[in-house]
This record gives structure tokens, sequence and C-alpha cells, in this order.
């Protein structure tokens, strides 16, 4: 048995693993986790994808549980702003996507689009959005969408199980310090053992396997399976045991943030209910409303920008309500850690890997290595087959993610820049350039979009492509020649939805204000 688990790191990562295997495993599994009293996490406002729901699930928790300790907010759409040109936006929601005749809504608007909106023609996501809704009524009641929430067919399936079986209609913001903390407070009361230290240096056997790691104040730590929680660092994954770091960043150029958490009156100012990122000259803002404040911050590529510029762009953009708000630059290692278990080490979180903050997918590729782990546990055998499968797993999900994002900036029409110019020359990563040219005749579907599971579905990909408008595409010729007259009806039944949700919604500052 492999019953010893040492977590070093107490930032998001850390936390959501010990208090997951804590929920999963009880005492059959003794977990200490070692955090720095000095070193800082990285979390600053964060946005998530809809699944994360299915991690507070397994631990038993509540949206009126966790949501107010932590500032949370729901997210029904990545709002994208400028991508294509200036004042020109669209969304990327959480909706179910429609299909008529064995074709997607969205293939039968390139064909008989009602509008030149796609977004607000195909899902009726964006037009709540715009009205600052929520998706719940006051009572708790979810608005009717085509997905299954808690079916007893969907208990303990993990995401990449769970994927187009269902699409949820909002996933959440919250302050990623408050979960942290929700979740020091959940594991220790279920029995992890918290220590507060630096660990200074870490021990090997002759095989090169970890034995122990040691601490400045509390001496040695030993376990049986050691969890690299420690961020960028990568103190044991990368750094002990020397396993090498493949950067995107040929591909994936920004590599540098800089944040402001900005306090606000969200009942005068109201809440929109997704993460809006706004395109700028050598990057993009992102702007995550919360309980009590925004949170917002300016990723960019410091070969086309400074720090100080990045910093003054981020304040004129956010306005005098930033000044007294003080900036964190952040430095981004974006890639992926070539194996994230090595030996008797699995690095998780930003240790394992990390692309830009776009999609919102640092949290995601936790809870799915989470979930990986747990389904992949192993015993005193070390079989490989684990660590394989396991190591095959982490490396699609980031490899994935990692065209998608691509696909934003060689998809943009926006070329006012060098750095929006340089974005449509250079490398892509293998595969996509001939995805894309599939694409131009026929939008993304599971047999053209990345082969091996990577949290988005095909309709993500499509909403990139037909939202940033730079790469040409055609209606499937089958439509051209097929009756439309299903499609009309259903962009039609698109509008009266709409129309009835926008009045009868109650706005999402007021839904928050009363959970509890
Ligand atoms: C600018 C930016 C924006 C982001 N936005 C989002 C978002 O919107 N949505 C999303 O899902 N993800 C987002 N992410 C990613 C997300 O922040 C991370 O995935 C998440 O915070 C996990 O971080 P972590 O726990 O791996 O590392 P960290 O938060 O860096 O935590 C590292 C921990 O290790 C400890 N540590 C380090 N060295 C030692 C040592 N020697 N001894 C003891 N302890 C040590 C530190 O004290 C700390 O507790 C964003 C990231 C960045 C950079
Ligand atoms: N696994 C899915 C991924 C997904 C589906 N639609 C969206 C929209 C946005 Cl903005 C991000 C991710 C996804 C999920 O979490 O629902």
């Amino acid at each position: 048995m492999i019953n010893r688990v040492v977590i070093v790191g107490g930032g998001t990562a850390g936390w959501m693993t010990a208090s997951y295997f804590k929920a999963a495993f009880g005492d059959r599994i003794d977990i200490t986790l070692v955090e720095s009293g000095h070193l800082g996490t990285v979390g600053v406002g964060e946005a998530t994808f809809s699944d994360i729901r299915h991690f507070f699930e397994f631990l038993g928790l509540k949206e009126k549980d966790w949501m107010p300790a932590c500032n949370a907010t729901y997210k029904l759409a990545v709002r994208f702003e400028n991508w294509r040109e200036q004042g020109h936006y669209f969304y990327h929601p959480f909706e179910q996507m429609r299909s008529v005749n064995g074709f997607p809504l969205t293939d039968w608007w390139l064909q008989e689009g009602p509008t030149s909106r796609f977004d607000k023609d195909c899902f009726v996501m964006p037009s709540v959005i715009d009205a600052g809704l929520s998706p719940r009524q006051l009572d708790g009641t979810l608005i009717d969408q085509p997905f299954v929430e808690g079916a007893d067919e969907m208990q303990g399936l993990t995401m990449s199980e769970h994927q187009g079986k269902t699409q949820f209609p909002y996933a959440y913001h919250f302050e990623a310090a408050l979960l942290a903390k929700y979740l020091t407070t959940y594991s220790v009361e279920r029995g992890v053992k918290h220590i507060i230290d630096d660990v200074e240096s870490v021990d090997l056997d002759s095989r090169g396997w970890i034995t122990g790691v040691r601490t400045g104040e509390h001496g040695d730590i030993s376990g049986d399976l050691y969890i690299d929680c420690t961020g960028f660092r990568g103190v044991l994954l990368n750094k002990a045991l020397e396993e090498p770091f493949i950067s995107y960043q040929d591909t994936l150029p920004n590599d540098s943030a800089v944040a402001l958490q900005v306090p606000m009156d969200m009942e005068k100012r109201g809440i929109r209910p997704c993460t809006t990122a706004t395109a700028q000259d050598a990057g993009w803002i992102w702007t995550i409303p919360l309980m009590g404040r925004v949170g917002t911050g300016y990723v960019y590529a410091k070969d086309y920008i400074s720090p100080e510029e990045a910093e003054r762009t981020l304040r004129e953009f956010v306005g005098p309500a930033a000044a007294d708000a003080e900036a964190n630059h952040i430095k981004m290692r974006i890639g992926r850690s070539r194996n994230s278990w090595v030996k008797n080490c699995v690095g998780i979180g930003l240790t394992s890997g990390f692309v830009e903050p776009l999609e919102s997918t640092g949290i995601f590729f936790i809870h799915h290595a989470i979930e990986q782990l747990a389904k992949n546990f192993p015993d005193d055998n070390w079989n490989e087959t684990h660590r394989d499968r396991y190591n095959d797993a982490i490396a699609h999900v980031m490899d994935g993610v990692r065209e998608f994002l691509v696909l934003h900036y060689v998809g943009a029409k926006r070329n006012d820049t060098q750095y929006w110019r340089d974005a449509k020359t250079r490398k892509m990563p293998d595969g996509l350039a001939e995805r894309i040219e599939k694409w131009k005749t026929q939008l993304p579907d599971s047999e053209t979009v990345f082969p091996y599971y990577h949290g988005l579905p095909p309709y993500s990909w499509g909403c990139i492509l037909l939202g940033t408008g730079g790469i040409e595409v055609k209606p499937s010729p089958a439509l051209r020649i097929s009756d439309s007259s299903a499609a009309q009806r259903e962009f039609e039944a698109i509008r009266e939805k709409t129309e009835h949700l926008t009045r009868t919604l109650p706005k999402a500052y007021d839904y928050f204000s009363q959970l509890s």
C-alpha cells in the first residue's frame, strides 16, 4: 500500500489535492502538506471551467457553503472584446450546442444566419450576460437547459468520462486565496497534517527516488508518494529530479502578467456574469467580477512591451478606481514538464504545466490531474502502466489546450500592431494548420479537433473560429442543398427563449447577495 502522501506547496494545487484525496480515501491515507510561510502563492482572481462543480460535489460542498466565503460569482462565458476589430465582441458560452438534422446549429448559421451575430443567434447565454442576469432564480431554480444535473448515471465519472454527455450552463469566478483558506480548514478538519515551513532540500536514494524532504524547522518529512505543488519553482520534480520542462513559448509568446485587485461597489456597478478578455496592443486584459471587487490583469509578451508600459496600460484601462491598488507583476513559465509523474513524485499545478489564462484552464488542469491520479493511484509495485497512463493524459490535455489557445491568435482578424501581425506567421503546433484547412469548409467536430481529451468540446473551437473572424469559413456544401426550415424554427425558438429569460431572471448581483 502507498498510504503516506507528502504534498509540498499550499496554493490552489496543494489544497485542492489534499482535500480531494481526503474525500476520496479518508483515513486510509495519511497526508502531510508543507507550505512555505513566506513564499507567496500565484492565485489572483480566478475563473474556472463549469466542470469544477464536480470537484465541489465530490467534497460534499454546496454553492451556499463555499461561494460566499470566496466572494464567488457565476461565469456564463468568456467575452472576447476587440479580437476582430475595435468595438467588436463575441461570447464563448457554457451552453449545449443545438443540433439540427445532424449538423450543429453554427453550421446552419453559416448557411442561413438570421443576423451577423453567431453567438446571439445560436445561444441564449450571450443575451442573459449582456443583461447582467443570474442563470438561477432567487429560489435557486436553474434555467431550463438541455443538460442533466446530478443524474445517478453521472455520479463518480471523471471530467473526461462526462464530456459530450452534458453541458452545464455556468462556471465560477472566485478569490483563489480565499478558496485555498477554505480548503485548508476542510482538509485539516479531516486529518491533513499542515506544516508551515520551507523545504530546503530533497533526499534521494541510489535509484534517484525521493526518501524525504528536509525542512528548516520541522526536520525531515518522509512519505511514500510526494506531490510537488511548489508552483513555477518545481522544487521536487524539476529541481531535485531534474525532469525537463518543455516550453510552449515558440507558439504562445505571452510570458508575463501584471494584476490588480480593484475594490468596487458591485451593487452599483452591477455584475456582468462572464470573464472578459479585451485584446490589447501586445496581449489582452482580463476582467473578473467578484463580490466586492474586480480582478484584472494584463497578460503580455515582454518581447513586445515592458512591464512598466503594461502596468500603465492596465491602470488606464481600469481608470481611477485602480489608483490605490498595488500591482502584482508575475513572470509565467509557459509549457509543461516532460513527464508530470517521475519515480515517486507527481507534479500538480504550475509545476506540471501552465498556459496563459485566456480560457481559464489552470484550475481545470489541476482538477483533471487529481482525478487522473486518484484513478491511477499506485501501490508499492509502482506499476508503470498507471504512471504512463497518467503522464499521457496530462501531456494530452495541455498540448490540446495549447492548440486551442493558438487558434485564438491565428484566428484573430486584428493585425494593427507587430504583436498581432506576428501571430499570423508564427510556428503553429504540429497538426493545427491541417485542422484549420479542414474547418474552412466544415466547422470543427469531434473528428477534426485535437484527437485526445483536452476539456474543450468541438463547439468551443467553432466559437473561436467564428468569433475571431480572421479565417474565412464556408458553410458545409451539404447544407446549401438541404431544407433549412427546421434550422429556422430552432433560431426562432432561441429568440423566444432569450426574450423570456431576459424578462424573468434576476440580476446576478441580487442572486449572490442573498446566497448564504
Ligand atoms: C496571471 C495568472 C492568471 C491566472 N488566472 C487563472 C484563471 O483565471 N483560472 C485558472 O484556472 N487558473 C488561472 N491561473 C493559474 C492558477 O493561478 C494556478 O493554476 C493555481 O494558482 C495553482 O498554482 P499552484 O498551487 O500550482 O502554485 P502557487 O500558487 O505558486 O503555490 C505554490 C506553493 O508552493 C509553496 N512553495 C514553493 N516553494 C516551496 C518550498 N521550497 N517549500 C515549501 N513550500 C514551497 C509556496 O509557498 C506556495 O504555497 C492563473 C495564473 C497566472 C500566472
Ligand atoms: N468541459 C467543459 C468545457 C467547456 C465547454 N464550454 C466552455 C466554455 C468556456 Cl468559456 C470554457 C470551457 C468550456 C466545461 O467545463 O463546461
